[in-house]
């Protein structure tokens, strides 16, 4: 990233409010770990996105300008509004949409993400793997968000957000201690040996499921989720409501975790074992079978992308069809030490799986199906759940219109039978406002009355209802109406189904358009846009600071002997040379500041807002951080070295070829001088011709 700034430490309070079940860390113990400094942070353009987020007043056009400066942010942003916008929409293609699809705290948690993964994605923990600690985090982030589109449970960009981070305690204690963590990992994975959660506790006084608590509370997530993230490690523990939002919340999380121990597995036993248990917790979510592996290849897919993207190192994504079709019985057979050896790298407590009764493979679909009755008449209500249990659904009831309406909206079940006259709200009223709602409508929903004459039936229909049913209810006719409720049902999902594919299609077409836009803008050696992006950023730059009269500067930064190395150690050893290069580059650069390889060993960085002065102070830092590294070529060092021309935008200027002509000759003279130095051929306010550095 262009920028090290460093954390500002303090710049809010830490509130530690961790849920009942998870011990709760000192704050006092908390603020000294993070006075360490070692503590995993957000650094660079990160850092300065979220400064910017936590003010009252930033205009998105700020934003995407801090946000604009790196071009690995603005792809993986882009990317994920695209995952996440309707059908209908055309491709989100610039910052600003992004920003706009995503809003604020979404793109602050994921660019926060994001900035842990490039800083934190190598590490001194020798027993920690970094690389499948990203994988797995990638593959949560992702579960996460599909199975929050597809149960509407939470904001599916807040979930992709909250899976990213779910388990960042584990790289802060890598990060933070790596020799004694590196001894508890290998205990860890010992046989018959305690829980890693335990042994965390016994060397730390902590374990990295409190310390992801602090932190997440600390970088300000909403508190919903940090519980949920908490409860996840032991669901079957929770005391949340069963059909609530936030344990659907939390179940959504443990399947999405279910999802990214199978795809970082290697292993095909462990596979069917943690299946056995994603399968379970799918249809509790009330997800049928197939929706799931159709769901989890979507996600294998779109993790393998990511991966590329990242340049993660990914085992091959499994075959969910697979695993769905090798049903419960093989899973079963294949869990007992699979899923020990799951637990010991993740203290996940999978839930059990029970075994069918008649043991046939895969859930019924119609168990998975939910009915909610709305009648304040309890003998009513017994005798519709009767009928509706014998037809394998799960039965919600409500004694009133309003908490009918809420229940409606919250369980989202694929039938309601409704009476007509009720407390609060009736039955057509009722009907008529679930239409209105994008949930309500796809609700078949039967209207119960006393009365079957054509003014009732009229009225029913023109409410929105499905179906009608008079009153004294008969059992056999109750359930032939839901067997035809059904179908229709079925068919909707159906037309859901083909309707997300299509979606995904134009997704994953948005998505390798923006790759190979991307592509043709990077620079595969160093990872930095290239001279074509570079002719159009600097262009913009200029016109920005034209119109607002606002100072520019550039400099071209040109290695000193780059043929001669190339020549001396050969290609491969140049090609390090140019990426060491890039990396002291990055990490001397201010936010703000692009910097774009535009030629085999030129670099150009664009300053905005900057003047001459402060140009070839920013200069003279980039020659120290490149003049201070030296690589190893077999017995001998090659030393690294630059000249680098500064120029300023002055009003005599007709356009930027003149600006860049300046820092062109800029340069020059450095390399006349004698290399290894800084100059200019503007004035500098006390001299003029400059030349600004040293040997
Ligand atoms: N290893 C490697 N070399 C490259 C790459 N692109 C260009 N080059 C080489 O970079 C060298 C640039 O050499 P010159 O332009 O003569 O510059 P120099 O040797 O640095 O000399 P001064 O700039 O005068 O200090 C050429 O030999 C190119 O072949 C690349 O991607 N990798």
């Amino acid at each position: 990233m262009p920028s090290a700034a460093s954390l500002h430490r303090g710049d809010h309070p830490v509130f530690l409010l961790l849920p009942p079940m998870s011990p709760p860390l000192d704050s006092t113990r908390f603020e000294q770990i993070r006075a360490s400094g070692d503590l995993p942070s957000p650094k660079g353009i990160a850092l300065a996105v979220i400064r910017l987020t936590r003010q009252q007043d930033v205009s998105t056009a700020e934003l995407a300008r801090v946000i604009g400066a790196d071009p690995a942010f603005v792809g993986r942003l882009i990317k994920a509004a695209n995952g996440l916008v309707a059908f209908s929409r055309r491709p989100v293609a610039s910052v600003h949409e992004a920003l706009m699809v995503l809003g604020l705290p979404a793109v602050r948690t994921m660019v926060l993400g994001f900035s842990l993964l490039s800083h934190y994605r190598r590490g001194a923990c020798q027993a920690f793997d970094y690389n499948r600690f990203w994988s797995a985090s990638l593959a949560r982030a992702l579960a996460a968000q599909v199975f929050a589109e597809r149960t509407r449970a939470a904001p599916a960009d807040e979930l992709f957000s909250v899976g990213l981070l779910g388990s960042v305690g584990e790289l802060a204690l890598a990060t933070l201690y790596p020799a004694d963590y590196a001894s508890v990992l290998d205990a860890a994975s010992q046989p018959r040996a305690a829980p890693l959660l335990e042994l965390e506790q016994a060397q730390f006084a902590m374990d990295h499921r409190e310390l992801t608590g602090a932190m997440l509370e600390d970088w300000g997530l909403p508190r919903i989720f940090i519980d949920a993230v908490a409860q996840a490690h032991d669901p079957e523990a929770t005391h949340l409501a069963e059909g609530s939002r936030a344990r659907r919340m939390l179940q959504v999380l443990v399947a999405a975790r279910c999802v990214a121990e199978i795809c970082v597995s290697g292993d095909d036993t462990a596979r069917n074992a943690l299946a056995a248990a994603l399968f379970t917790e799918g249809a509790r979510l009330g997800i049928e079978r197939e929706c799931i592996a159709a769901d989890c290849e979507r996600i294998a897919a779109l993790w393998t992308e990511w991966g590329s993207m990242l340049q993660l190192e990914q085992p091959g994504a499994p075959s969910f069809a697979d695993l769905a079709a090798a049903g419960p019985v093989a899973a079963i057979a294949a869990k007992a030490p699979a899923a020990s050896q799951a637990r010991k790298r993740n203290p996940v407590q999978l839930p059990a799986t029970p075994l069918p009764a008649d043991g046939a493979a895969g859930e019924p679909a119609a168990r998975a199906q939910r009915a909610l009755i709305v009648d304040d008449e309890p003998r009513t209500r017994a005798g519709l759940r009767a009928v509706l249990e014998q037809a394998h659904y799960e039965v919600h009831e409500a004694g009133d219109g309003r908490v009918g309406m809420e229940l409606a909206l919250e369980l989202q079940p694929q039938i309601m039978i409704l009476d007509w006259n009720l407390p609060e709200l009736d039955g057509p009223d009722l009907v008529r406002s679930l239409r209105q709602t994008r949930i309500g409508q796809a609700i078949y929903m039967i209207l119960l009355t006393h009365s079957d004459d054509d003014e009732h039936l009229v009225a029913a229909f023109e409410a929105g209802a499905d179906d009608f049913i008079a009153k004294p209810l008969r059992p056999r006719v109750l359930a032939a109406r839901l067997r035809a409720g059904q179908r229709v049902v079925r068919l909707q999902q159906e037309v859901e189904r083909e309707h997300e594919e299509i979606r995904h299609f134009a997704s994953q077409l948005a998505v390798t358009n923006r790759r190979l836009h991307e592509a043709a803008l990077t620079d595969a050696l160093t990872g930095f846009p290239n001279r074509r992006y570079a002719i159009d950023r600097i262009q913009q730059e200029w016109s920005a600071a034209q119109r607002w009269g606002r100072p520019m500067s550039c400099m071209i930064i040109d290695l000193d002997n780059f043929k001669q190395i190339n020549d001396t150690y050969g290609h491969d050893v140049g090609d390090e040379v140019l990426r060491s290069a890039a990396d002291a580059l990055r990490g001397a650069l201010r936010g703000q500041d692009v910097v774009c390889r535009t030629g085999g060993d030129e670099f150009l960085a664009i300053c905005p807002e900057t003047d001459l002065v402060h140009a070839l102070r920013c200069a003279e830092r980039l020659r120290c951080a490149l003049d201070s590294l030296s690589l190893q070529a077999g017995d001998a060092r090659v030393a690294i070295s630059a000249s680098i021309g500064v120029a300023m935008r002055e009003h005599w200027m007709p356009d930027v070829d003149a600006l860049m002509k300046q820092a062109d000759l800029g340069a020059y003279l450095a390399k006349q001088k004698g290399r290894n130095r800084v100059a200019t051929v503007q004035k500098t306010g006390e001299s003029a011709g400059g030349v600004a550095a040293a040997d």
